[in-house]
């Protein structure tokens, strides 16, 4: 065994050492909400690498020896060149989680939604290598999966995803473009069909059919909503607003940062929801807006980003994957 191999955190057991952790792209969007949730943890280390060496990759490979999971919070093409880099580091390799689009449909990473289904969270705790799932997708699964797992959705309905994201969503180059005013102050955007969000929405909600996702940005830093517009009158059994929020209930019953929200029918009054009322925090709160009147519903998921839907989900997954308990 290799001296790095040892000095690898166990990934069960009580008294211990910290666990070191390094990120990558630590002074990204994403990387700097994770390194400002993890100073407030005291069982994590956060090793970091000097400013000038942060791209290179001889420098980055000596100090993932030292560590037991690496977080990837860069663009695609350089996640994969730090994951070839752990691929090449045999024995002595550090977990990964990885928060780019790169491997979230890879058949040998898990994906890090842990409250995806029931044994979600223990396929994080035992794997080597997980995704960290996109902020739009965390809404629409969380909205979709239990629904169409209970039959109450077919598969192959025509499903359509609608939503809007502050604009921290895209990373330092789109807040730059909307604090120095260059950006409109909101837009429809993903209007080629081809979202790279796509593949996972589907995948994990149980499709068959490609889902029609239309996301916006707004002139805010974070926050985003999530909602999926239903004409329950062609469903098959035609389920009531009340059979989905049972469906979502049951689902999430007793977890930590998802919560379902009381049926929202005619009689509920308001028909409103803002996208800021999450942030900074790790929470997801699903509801279902239902008409029995028109046989109508819309299922509405709120987060942050920049929290559940990026930072937030990321020291989750890392705590589960090092085997410490939830925050
Ligand atoms: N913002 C969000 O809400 C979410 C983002 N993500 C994903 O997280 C990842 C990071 O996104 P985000 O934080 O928004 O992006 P940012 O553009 O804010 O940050 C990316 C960081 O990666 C650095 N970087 C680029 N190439 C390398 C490299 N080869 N080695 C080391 N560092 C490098 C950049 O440095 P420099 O600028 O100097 O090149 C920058 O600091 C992306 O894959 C994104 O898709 C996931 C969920 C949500
Ligand atoms: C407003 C905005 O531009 N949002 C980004 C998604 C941010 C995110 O969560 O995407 P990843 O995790 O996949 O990087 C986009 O639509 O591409």
């Amino acid at each position: 065994m290799s001296l790095a191999e040892t000095t690898k955190a166990p990934t069960t057991g009580a008294a211990r050492k910290p666990a070191n952790v390094f990120v990558d792209g630590g002074s990204g969007t994403t990387g700097l909400g994770i390194n400002e949730r993890l100073k407030l943890q005291s069982d994590v280390t956060v090793k970091t690498i000097a400013d000038d060496k942060r791209k290179d990759l001889a420098a980055k490979k000596a100090l993932m020896e030292e560590v037991d999971l690496v977080i990837l919070c860069l663009p695609d093409d350089a996640a994969k060149e730090t994951v070839a880099l752990v691929d090449s580091m045999g024995a002595s390799a550090p977990k990964v989680l990885d928060a780019s689009t790169a491997y979230r449909v890879a058949p040998d990473w898990a994906y890090g939604f842990p409250e995806l289904t029931p044994d979600q969270a223990g396929k994080i705790r035992a794997a080597n290598k997980v995704s960290n799932p996109g902020c739009y997708p965390t809404g629409a699964i969380a909205l979709l999966r239990p629904i169409v797992d209970a039959g109450l959705l077919p598969s192959d309905y025509p499903v359509t995803v609608n939503a809007v994201s502050g604009y921290s969503g895209g990373g330092k180059s789109m807040i730059a473009s909307f604090e120095d005013g260059s950006a409109p102050s909101f837009e429809l955007y993903g209007l080629g069909f081809e979202h790279k969000h796509l593949p996972e929405m589907q995948l994990y909600s149980n499709l068959t059919r490609r889902p029609i996702f239309i996301p916006s940005v707004g002139n805010y830093r974070q926050g985003m909503l999530v909602s999926v517009p239903l004409q329950l009158d062609t469903v098959p059994g035609k389920p009531g607003g009340a059979d989905l929020q049972a469906a979502l209930a049951k689902r999430y019953a007793g977890s930590k940062y998802v919560s379902v929200m009381p049926l929202q029918n005619e009689a509920s009054k308001g028909g409103r929801i803002e996208p800021e009322a999450l942030n900074e925090t790790n929470m997801l709160e699903l509801y279902v807006f239902a008409s029995d009147k028109y046989h109508q519903a819309v299922l509405v998921a709120r987060l942050d980003n920049l929290g559940k839907g990026a930072s937030g989900a990321a020291v989750q997954n890392m705590r589960l994957m090092l085997g410490l308990p939830e925050e």
